[in-house]
């Protein structure tokens, strides 16, 4: 009996997840505060997402786990296995360099010992025969697999994502969570993700944040096993939008 193939990606090391504390919090824009003592711990590998209504702050959160933006006061602790701190963030753009192709998009920035590594990402997402197409040979969807394929070949140790897909129609986004979850489900990242889309919180997380003044004013945690049925999680969902939608008794108002 022949033996198959090894998986390159599956052979990896897991990236040991980072485990994450937030403490008080806050962020203002201008005069606008926008995050107010918040507080949060996320232990290594979980999946969160987070919810709540536009302008919440839920993209401002993201960016200050980023170290994009400061904090006006509180602490933001990561803590991780890794050498180097490797937090990656994937937008709803795609942010691909038009100039080079797929391949050079994903592996840019890795030190060259981990390039064919990086590259096994993109066969991963279906886009091996395309490492050598630009972004603009792309479709949207494809893009998107570029740009996740990206993040995932640095092992980031916390993933942070921005409405990945939300720019996607509801079939290839619909693709995009099975990849993902299952990626997810090897990498071992501790990921945050941000969405408007209950299903794609519901299928790709273990834990649900609502946003609301400024702080975590809901944490809903999911123990139903992956892949999830979604009549599993429906009475999180219940819950989810009587917050987050309230005053619509038949559900989220179109
Ligand atoms: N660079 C900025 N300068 C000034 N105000 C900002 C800036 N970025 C965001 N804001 C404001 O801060 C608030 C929170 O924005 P943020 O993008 O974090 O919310 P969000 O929950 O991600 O919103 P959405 O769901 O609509 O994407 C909003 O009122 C927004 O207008």
């Amino acid at each position: 009996m022949t033996a198959a193939a090894p998986n390159p990606v599956a052979r990896t090391p897991r990236t040991a997840g980072a485990s994450v504390q937030v403490r008080d919090l806050t962020v203002a824009y201008a005069r606008q505060t926008v995050l107010k003592r918040l507080t949060l711990e996320l232990p290594p590998g979980q999946r969160v997402a987070v919810v709540g209504e536009s302008g919440g702050g839920k993209t401002t959160l993201l960016r200050v786990l980023a170290g994009l933006l400061p904090a006006q006061a509180g602490e933001v602790h990561l803590q991780h296995d890794q050498p180097s701190a490797r937090v990656r963030v994937m937008f709803q753009e795609d942010r691909l360099l038009p100039w080079l192709s797929a391949a050079d998009n994903v592996t840019l920035g890795l030190p060259a010992s981990e390039r064919r590594l990086g590259l096994s990402y993109l066969r991963e997402v279906g886009l091996g025969e395309r490492a050598h197409a630009y972004p603009d040979q792309l479709s949207g969807g494809q893009r998107q697999r570029v740009a996740l394929a990206r993040a995932l070949a640095h092992r980031p140790a916390l993933l942070l994502l921005d409405e990945p897909f939300g720019a996607l129609d509801a079939l290839t986004r619909a693709s995009m969570h099975t990849l993902l979850d299952s990626l997810l489900t090897d990498t071992g990242a501790t990921t945050v993700l941000v969405t408007h889309d209950l299903d794609e919180a519901l299928k790709l997380s273990d834990r649900v944040l609502v946003l609301r003044g400024g702080q975590v004013a809901e944490d809903l945690w999911l123990s139903a096993p992956r892949p999830r049925d979604r009549t599993l999680t429906e009475p999180v969902r219940q819950r989810l939008e009587q917050l987050l939608y309230p005053g619509a008794p038949d559900g989220p108002v179109a």
